[in-house]
């Protein structure tokens, strides 16, 4: 039996607004519409050592940061099989999803490497980024997972979850 402490962020601030389409299996997809989306970010420890401490501070500060590249745009996946990138520069993006046509100003677009954007894709893509920017402060021998769970509206959302290997002895 594993015993652990579950420690969490999940703030009003730390969240994106964005717009996004969901493509569904048959090709189609969902008219251009946008979610407050709410990110809730929990970690197990192995250990509440003083000298162990994983600062609240600097984790939505880190957080905050991720979100605000996300945040009043919308959000693309370059992976998605009906989407073609049509022309990109630093003023416009020209792009067709599911055939359909659009061009955004290239500051109000986030172009992201899913197949797909949905909550689980962006809960996953979130822990990525998350990682890569916490760096050394996820260290091995506190840290056992993190999870993230970003949520499109009330009681609807995805989560995903990162986790080490065992603490090593
Ligand atoms: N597996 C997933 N399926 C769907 C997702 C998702 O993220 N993962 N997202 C959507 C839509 O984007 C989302 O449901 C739209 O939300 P909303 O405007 O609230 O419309 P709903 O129909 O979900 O809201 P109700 O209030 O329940 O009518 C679709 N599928």
């Amino acid at each position: 039996m594993t015993s652990r402490h579950r420690i969490f962020v999940s703030k009003d601030v730390l969240k994106f607004s964005s717009a996004h389409m969901t493509v569904f299996p048959d090709g189609s997809k969902e008219r251009l519409h946008g979610h407050n989306f709410q990110v809730l970010l929990e970690f197990e420890l192995h250990t509440t050592k003083l000298v162990s401490l994983l600062d609240f501070g600097l984790v939505k500060q880190t957080l905050a940061q991720v979100c605000a590249r996300w945040d009043q745009r919308l959000l693309l996946g370059t992976r998605c099989p009906a989407f073609e990138l049509v022309k990109q520069d630093a003023t416009e993006v020209e792009f067709k999803l599911c055939g359909k046509r659009y061009v955004v100003p290239a500051d109000e677009v986030a172009l992201l490497p899913l197949e797909n954007v949905v909550v689980e894709t962006l809960a996953e893509e979130l822990a990525f980024v998350l990682v890569e920017q916490l760096g050394s402060l996820l260290k091995r021998d506190v840290v056992a997972a993190m999870i993230v769970t970003v949520s499109e509206s009330t009681n609807q959302g995805g989560s995903y979850r990162w986790e080490w290997e065992p603490r090593p002895s």
